[in-house]
């Protein structure tokens, strides 16, 4: 069953950004998000996750409308990486990857061994743990996205929704990632990112939601969906699928007009 979004209309106030959003994420997919700036990557996110209300249609967990959930509730079941994020105050990124187990933590109670031991294994499991006593704000911003991801897998939710999770990460921390994200999903997760790349949406997704001017324009497998033909209709520049062995593709750009 898993996350289902069924006929969402997005936008602020009577402004539409999109509408007739549908789609089906199970335990163990990667789905990425593609579409140019300003498509309502982020607008859709938000509204999934109840920020934004949906403008139609709804959205449901394993069948039950998430909308009448308690806030504590969601946070156990979904985890959130927002695109960017400025902390002024100056915890250090254990602190700030702790904060990720409030939904298990009770009311007044302070963060226990096991939400200590889980934060320290979520950022070891993205090579961040040497990061753990700094202070999150003077971090680089790639430094600070990774650390942002720890503390949504330290709340060890069933679905994960990343905006833009590689946009400021290196060569090497993009492609670890995108690795762990794959064996996350793997290992039972939902997850849901958006991306600029399309390589992206070929190396780890089992679907796609390209969107283009406010509607879906194609939705399925990276194979239907990533196409020359699509990506230049959304983007308005030439590229070639080309075939990588192995059974990978990869989208290469020409700059030539
Ligand atoms: N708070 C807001 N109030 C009104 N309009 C907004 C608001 N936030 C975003 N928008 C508009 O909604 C549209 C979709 O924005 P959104 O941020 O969802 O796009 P996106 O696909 O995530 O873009 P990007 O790839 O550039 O991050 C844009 O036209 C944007 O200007």
């Amino acid at each position: 069953m898993g996350l289902e979004v069924d006929g969402l209309a997005i936008g602020y106030g009577r402004t539409v950004v999109g509408r007739d959003l549908s789609f089906t994420l199970a335990a163990r997919q990667v789905m990425c998000l593609l579409g140019p700036n300003g498509s309502g990557k982020s607008t859709l996110f938000k509204t999934i996750l109840g920020l934004l209300p949906a403008l139609e249609g709804e959205v449901r967990l394993d069948g039950e409308r998430v909308r009448d959930w308690s806030r504590r509730r969601f946070a156990k079941a979904i985890a959130y990486v927002p695109q960017s994020h400025r902390s002024f105050f100056s915890f250090t990124a254990l602190d700030l990857v702790i904060m990720g187990r409030t939904a298990h933590i009770g009311a007044f109670a302070m963060p226990s061994g096991e939400d200590h031991d889980v934060a320290h294994a979520s950022l070891a499991r993205l090579g961040m743990d040497h990061l753990a006593t700094r202070s999150f704000p003077e971090l680089s911003g790639g430094e600070q996205q990774m650390v942002l991801v720890a503390r949504a897998l330290a709340q060890e939710a069933r679905i994960l929704i990343l905006d833009e999770p590689t946009a400021s990460l290196d060569f090497g921390n993009r492609v670890k990632l995108l690795r762990e994200i794959r064996r996350l999903a793997d290992g039972g997760l939902g997850v849901i990112l958006s991306t600029h790349d399309p390589d992206h949406a070929l190396q780890i997704a089992d679907q796609v939601l390209l969107l283009h001017q406010g509607r879906a324009l194609a939705a399925g497998s990276p194979a239907e969906t990533v196409t020359a033909e699509t990506l230049r209709q959304v983007y308005g520049v030439d590229v070639a699928i080309l075939d990588a062995g192995a059974g990978r593709r990869v989208c290469v750009s020409s700059i030539q007009s």
